[in-house]
């Protein structure tokens, strides 16, 4: 048995950087991790495989050049799964070579197995060989993620009912699919599975889906969504999922609409991977879906030495805030304060059209009470978007009309998850309208919509001749 400064559960964005910051810290780390190989759901099962599949159908379908090609433009007549796999598996491999390179010259010890609380400071590691080796560390984080919700009454057979896990192996591509749950893993499979022409139906239990998305941004993503035949059926109880003679999923609604497709995808949300972690072993309790609460500062458990970061706090469940989390709780841990983070994180939802937002919605700032005025701006009437093609895509930044300040910034459209950067930044550092009207952006960009939606904002809201400021 060794002593370890930190131990850490799991390999995914918390657990990596959670282990590179203690590392560069100077502290022996050991990351358990029981999947075959190191980096989480992110890399094998969850954001870089779903990515890679999008980025893949949207350059073999040629979807981006249609504008100016016609509808009937492909880049590759006859897409396959096993298209889509190579470039999987081309992409995970270096994902996965370059954070073992990062955890051998940062000399962190990895160990693949299973991870379960003895007590407070020690952990049994069930091997592969089938063997348990047990490890003591001063401090634990816990960065196990989490699973897909798997009902019993869902008949999950991974050959024509699959998890959001388990859709990225689709062994062929299927003509049709259902698709439950319209979160952010449905909505995004939904529209790369439609860009590749399979006929496609969403179906969501409540009335709105991606309620925390701004509902102008939303309601131009339905209209897309129609205008590409995705049969939206929202409002929908899912009443059962069968299989018919020929193994076909048939969903019964409580409607009394049947829909029959060749696949479905349940993606009804997900849960956290704490079931063998044996927590009770440390007294640290976990919520029906299976997640644990911290201090949302420190990121300490209920047991001050254990932390707890990623997915399986819950909320926002993002790789990207989950990279976050582990190193502040990794810093917290060894003594190391940084800064609070910023108030605003963006959001990338990268279905098929992206949408990004930042900051507040239109509906939120209504509720808190400020005056306000949105600018709008369409790519297509950017010269970058002539000249790419893009026929939708739509910026509408929110100002504050007493402070000036931005609000929110919400984009869909080609792009949208790295323009969100730029409203990020004068979102954080508290920038005005005055930001955009003022400054000068490249041109010919899809960036330059910023200066257009400012600029509606502005003639509407600011620029009357006692109080314009140029
Ligand atoms: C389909 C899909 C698409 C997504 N797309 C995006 C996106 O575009 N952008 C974004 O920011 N986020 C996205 N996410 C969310 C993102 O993947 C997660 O927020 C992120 O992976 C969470 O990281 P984590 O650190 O909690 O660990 P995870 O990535 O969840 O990994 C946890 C690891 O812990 C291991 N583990 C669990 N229990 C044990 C144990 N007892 N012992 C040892 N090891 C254990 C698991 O095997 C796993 O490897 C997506 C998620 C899914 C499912
Ligand atoms: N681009 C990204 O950042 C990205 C991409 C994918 C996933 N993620 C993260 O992964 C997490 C999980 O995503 P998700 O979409 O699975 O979960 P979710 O909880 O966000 O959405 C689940 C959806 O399924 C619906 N639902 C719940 N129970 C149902 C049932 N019994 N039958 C039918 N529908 C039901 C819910 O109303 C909801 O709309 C999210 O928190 C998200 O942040 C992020």
């Amino acid at each position: 048995m060794s002593v370890f400064d930190l131990i850490v559960i799991g390999s995914g964005p918390s657990g990596r950087r959670a282990a590179v910051q203690a590392a560069k810290l100077g502290k022996s780390v050991l990351v358990v991790e029981k999947g075959r190989r190191v980096g989480g759901v992110s890399v094998h099962t969850g954001t870089i495989p779903s990515k890679t599949m999008r980025e893949t159908v949207l350059n073999l379908t040629g979807w981006r050049e249609r504008g100016f090609y016609g509808l009937a433009y492909r880049v590759k007549q006859d897409i396959t799964a096993s298209d889509i796999q190579a470039r999987i598996l081309k992409t995970l491999d270096h994902e996965v070579e370059v954070l073992e390179h990062q955890f051998v010259r940062n000399g962190v010890k990895t160990v693949v197995g299973e991870a379960s609380f003895l007590s407070p400071h020690e952990i049994a590691i069930a091997l592969p060989t089938g063997e348990t080796r047990v490890e003591r560390a001063g401090v634990v984080i816990i960065a196990c993620g989490t699973q897909p919700f798997r009902p019993d009454t869902i008949p999950f057979d991974h050959a024509s009912v699959f998890d959001s896990d388990e859709i990225v192996e689709l062994p062929k591509l299927p003509r049709s699919m259902t698709v439950i749950g319209a979160g952010v893993i449905g909505v995004e499979y939904a529209t790369i599975f439609s860009a590749l022409e399979v006929a496609v139906t969403l179906i969501e239990p409540r009335t709105s889906f991606l309620d925390f998305i701004d509902k102008e941004v939303i309601a131009e993503f339905v209209h897309e969504l129609r205008d590409r035949n995705v049969a939206l059926r929202l409002g929908s109880e899912v009443s059962s999922v069968t299989l018919d003679a020929a193994g076909r999923p048939v969903c019964e609604l409580a409607s009394g609409r049947t829909v029959t497709s060749e696949v479905l995808l349940f993606a009804a949300g997900r849960m956290g991977a704490t079931d063998k972690l044996n927590l009770s072993a440390v007294g640290i309790e976990t919520d029906r879906r299976g997640r644990i609460r911290v201090d949302p500062k420190t990121l300490q458990t209920s047991v001050p030495h254990i932390y707890a970061a990623g997915d399986v706090i819950g909320f926002p469940s993002l790789a990207s805030t989950s990279l976050e989390q582990g190193r502040l709780a990794a810093c917290h841990a060894f003594g190391l304060e940084p800064p609070p983070p910023p108030e605003f994180f963006p959001y990338g939802i990268y279905s098929v059209p992206e949408i990004s937002t930042v900051g507040m919605s239109e509906e939120e700032v209504q509720r808190r009470g400020i005056p306000y005025e949105c600018g709008i701006a369409r790519f297509r009437e950017t010269s970058r978007g002539h000249i790419m093609g893009v026929q939708s895509g739509m910026m509408k930044l929110i100002f504050s009309r007493k402070t000036r300040r931005l609000l929110g910034a919400h984009i869909i459209g080609e792009g949208a998850t790295e323009l969100v950067h730029i409203g990020q930044a004068v979102l954080n550092l508290k920038g005005t309208i005055d930001y955009f009207m003022e400054n000068t952006f490249n041109y010919p960009t899809l960036a330059e919509a910023y200066k257009v939606a400012s600029l509606d904002a502005w003639n509407r809201a600011f620029a009357s001749p006692v109080t314009a400021k140029i």
